[in-house]
């Protein structure tokens, strides 16, 4: 189990509304540690006390305040630990969906002995008591967070403890070659066959280096992914923002220097959040507006996950004038593709915003460059905290394969270590906070 830390006890008994603020068909709030059935008791007046009732029933009846006041009637579910989400004895009251009622019930549990749960707290526990580990506690926040398809898929993956499967695939190869290092040492003589010493270090590096090969597409599906649109005046940026919206979202004129302020707008594309960024166009202007336009163009596509250069496929091409990211964050396109092409470019996505010719094939080349090759329906890596875990571990197992046997084995336990610190079975206590601090309270 990992270390308990000292400003989360697992002996006071915690309360929250679980569910999101805002009038509902029902409302949530949960409760759990040691005194839950307790607060329960209190609180909870049906049939048959809470207390007095096996775990995984619901009982129906009413909820009381201290003065015996019924507040409302619902369902008080009872879970008894560790049969439960954190592990611990839970009640769980259903109410009315109401701010009104889910307030003063959440004050009648904190009267009875509850405190108010730190965010992320009800999870902490079921980490803290062994039941998720952290990858799969990082899986529930993105679930909780998630907008789309993929990034729910994802979550669902990791909920399921498919990113712990393969990281334990690696563990235990590593732990292989480990051991016939440490038999190497003991029986010199007898000599550490290959299938024992560099194939499971082969195989573990494999694994490892596919596994990071999905950290970008995790966090581009879990979090989204800007896109910027930059290009020359009139390029037809904010034309092809409109038309991937399929509305008209930014204002176009013939007029070169139209948009001078940056816009943003949302859109899902393969199952990612994606903001597109529509910027005004790079050129060199003694007008101070929209001079400043031009820088902030500049580092809207620094900033940007992947960038569109846009270039009027009608005109001649000019430079434009600006310092482009590097490749592998830009999609080359050529615009107004209706009009007859004054120049060719076999990397450049040929669209028009007029007839929509294009659009289909730019949408596809934005989902490879943002998900990559990343093995489809398997388990990502969904956090920069996980992927520089993995980094570190690869990094030990690369410098442990060329090194003699003697001193590999040095390697090969920091990466154990780092493969341990991914999964939360060895990780410090400020790590561990940092996970759970970004969660909302209630979860
Ligand atoms: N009302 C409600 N809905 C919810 C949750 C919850 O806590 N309350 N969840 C949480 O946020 C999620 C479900 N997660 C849960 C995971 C485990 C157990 C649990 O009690 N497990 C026991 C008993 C299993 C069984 O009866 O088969 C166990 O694993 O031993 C409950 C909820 C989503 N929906
Ligand atoms: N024929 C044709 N014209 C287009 C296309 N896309 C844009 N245009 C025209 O090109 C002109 C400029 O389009 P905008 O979308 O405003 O260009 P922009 O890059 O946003 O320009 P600035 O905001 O000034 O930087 C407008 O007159 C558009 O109608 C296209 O695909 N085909
Ligand atoms: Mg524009």
């Amino acid at each position: 189990m990992p270390g308990v830390s000292s400003r989360t006890g697992l002996s006071d008994t915690i309360a929250a509304i679980a569910t999101a603020p805002g009038s509902a068909g029902v409302g949530i709030v949960r409760v759990s540690g040691p005194g839950a059935l307790a607060v329960a008791d209190g609180l909870f007046q049906g049939r048959r006390a809470p207390s007095r009732t096996s775990g995984g029933r619901f009982l129906f009846g009413s909820f009381l305040d201290e003065a015996g006041e019924v507040l409302d009637e619902g369902l008080c579910l009872v879970f008894r630990g560790p049969h439960s989400y954190t592990g611990e004895d839970v009640a769980e009251f259903q109410t009315h969906g109401s701010p009104a009622v889910l307030g003063r019930a959440l004050e009648a549990a904190l009267r009875l002995g509850a405190r108010p749960a730190r965010p992320g707290e009800f999870t902490l526990r079921a980490y803290l008591h062994g039941r998720l580990d952290l990858t799969q506690a990082e899986a529930v926040l993105n679930l909780v967070q998630a907008q789309t398809d993929a990034a729910r898929r994802q979550a669902t993956l990791g909920l399921s403890g498919a990113l712990r499967e393969r990281v334990g695939n690696v563990t235990r190869q590593v732990t292989r070659t480990l051991a016939a290092l440490q038999a190497l040492l003991d029986y010199p003589e007898e000599g550490v066959p290959e299938e024992d010493r560099a194939e499971p270090l082969a195989q573990a590096e494999h694994d490892l280096t596919e596994l990071l090969r999905s950290a970008h597409a995790g966090q581009v599906a879990t979090r989204g992914a800007r896109l910027a649109l930059i290009g020359r005046p009139n390029a037809g940026k904010s034309s092809l923002l409109n038309a991937l919206l399929g509305y008209e979202r930014s204002i176009v004129t013939p007029l070169p220097g139209t948009t001078r302020d940056y816009l943003e707008a949302g859109l899902e594309l393969a199952g990612v959040p994606v903001t597109l960024v529509d910027t005004a166009g790079i050129r060199e202007t003694g007008d101070q507006i929209e001079a400043a336009g031009v820088r902030q163009a500049v580092a809207l596509a620094g900033a940007a996950d992947l960038v569109l250069v846009l270039e009027d496929g009608s005109l001649p091409r000019e430079d434009l004038g600006a310092e482009v990211p590097p490749a592998g964050r830009v999609l080359k396109v050529r615009t107004k593709a209706d009009l007859p092409a004054a120049w060719h470019d076999p990397e450049a996505i040929a669209v028009s915003a007029v007839t929509g010719q294009g659009l289909s094939e730019l949408r596809a080349a934005v989902e490879a460059a943002l998900l990559g090759d990343a093995a489809r329906g398997e388990a990502w890596l969904t956090t920069e905290r996980q992927a520089d875990a993995a980094r570190r571990a690869l990094g030990h197992i690369q410098a442990a394969r060329d090194l003699p046997d003697d001193l590999a084995g040095y390697e090969l336990e920091e990466a154990l270590r780092a493969l341990a610190e991914l999964t939360g079975q060895d990780v410090q206590e400020d790590v561990v906070d940092a996970v759970f601090r970004n969660f909302c309270v209630g979860k």
